[in-house]
């Protein structure tokens, strides 16, 4: 298994950066969705079933498999030989923000659902101020990994 995983680690690197592209497009447009929902779609009527409709197929097609992907090869990058040395700091780092980045997109379903049922108790400005979490979240990771500090 170790074999296979250290000849694969190019395919699956190249994988894991395709998966995260379309993971990290769909947590940076969903909240800018959110923003226009708000303060311009209301929460009945034809323009807030356009933007429903977008944002639940945004998270459905795009942002959920692509967050799926980007574990399953991240963690194969894991669990190959040689590659993640815990006993350096960038590791940790990577994790605690992969787990945040994931706690982002857990906060993000749940707001699409309210916005499903017809309900929203967030603000326009705090959905802009949410926008930065993964932007933040991004610069650190990709540091992490590519400096390995
Ligand atoms: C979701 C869980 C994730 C896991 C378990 C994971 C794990 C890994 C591992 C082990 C590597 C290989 C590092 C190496 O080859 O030295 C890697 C590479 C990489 N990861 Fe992730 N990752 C995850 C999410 C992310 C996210 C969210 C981003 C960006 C926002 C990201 C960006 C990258 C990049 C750019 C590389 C290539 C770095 C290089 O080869 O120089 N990863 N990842």
């Amino acid at each position: 298994m170790s074999d296979i995983l250290a000849l694969a680690y190019p395919w699956v690197k190249a994988l894991h950066i395709i998966s995260v592209i379309s993971w990290m497009a769909a947590l940076f447009y969903l909240p800018r969705l959110f923003v226009h929902h708000t303060e311009q779609g209301g929460l009945t009527g034809p323009t807030h079933d356009i933007f429903a409709m977008m944002e639940f197929k945004l998270a459905r097609v795009i942002m959920r498999p692509a967050m799926h992907a980007t574990w399953t090869f991240g963690l194969l990058l894991v669990f190959t030989p040689g590659i993640v040395d815990w006993s350096a700091v960038w590791p940790w780092t990577k994790a605690a923000s992969v787990i945040a980045m994931t706690g982002f997109h857990t906060w993000l379903i749940m707001r699409m659902k309210a916005f499903q049922r017809g309900e929203n108790t967030v603000t326009g400005r705090h959905y802009r101020m949410m926008n930065e979490v993964p932007t933040v979240l991004m610069i650190i990771i990709v540091f992490s990994v590519v400096v390995k500090f």
